[in-house]
């Protein structure tokens, strides 16, 4: 997890990526993308609510320690571990739900997203997309006091519109080069 030569990996992080089990590595791998790809510093564990309990206290204690300006958590099934994270501390928790096998995933959206009121848990889509989006997000947060994470952002989205624009069924879209 994180490559040898991964810059975002060099530096102290700054964003801490936590999963329930190694299965989620697929599903959490686009987070860690992301990230990569904006050359921010990140570091990544298991964890589970259930199956580690003990290391939650710690590791929320830990996130505090490193000024980490978000924990992105992911998890599926039974996902506890995010909303135990947040209880644990003030550091923002973005809740990945992971597409499970028997429920496909409604079943970990609806245990993170569903938090009573006064422990939040910023939850995002299930599966990939909201690996990527919680990312972007953990990006966008830091973008708002780190004008060079801010440019990165703004180029990251250019590309992304741009790309669409270069797709050749892009072309003859009516509303191509209109004013
Ligand atoms: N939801 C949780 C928690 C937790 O919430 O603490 N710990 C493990 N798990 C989930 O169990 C699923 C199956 O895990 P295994 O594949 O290891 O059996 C995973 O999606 C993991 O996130």
């Amino acid at each position: 997890m994180g490559g040898v030569n991964d810059p975002s990996q060099t530096a102290p992080p700054r964003i801490g990526v936590v999963m329930g089990s190694r299965s989620d590595f697929p599903t959490m791998e686009a987070a860690l993308d992301v990230l990569a790809q904006l050359g921010l510093a990140y570091e990544v564990r298991v964890l589970s609510a259930h199956r580690t309990p003990e290391l939650l206290p710690s590791y929320a204690a830990r996130a505090e320690r490193l000024n980490l300006s978000c924990i992105i958590a992911g998890a599926g099934g039974a996902a506890h571990l995010p909303g135990m994270l947040a209880a644990f501390t003030r550091v923002p928790v973005l809740g990945v739900p992971v597409q499970s096998r028997a429920l496909s995933g409604n079943d970990s959206l609806l245990s993170i997203v569903q938090m009573p009121g006064g422990i939040p848990v910023a939850t995002f889509a299930i599966g990939t997309a909201g690996a990527r989006n919680a990312a972007l997000f953990a990006a966008a947060i830091l973008a708002t006091t780190d004008k060079e994470v801010r440019e990165r952002l703004n180029t990251l989205r250019r590309q992304q519109t741009q790309a669409v624009l270069d797709d050749p069924f892009f072309e003859g879209h009516p509303e191509a080069g209109a004013e």
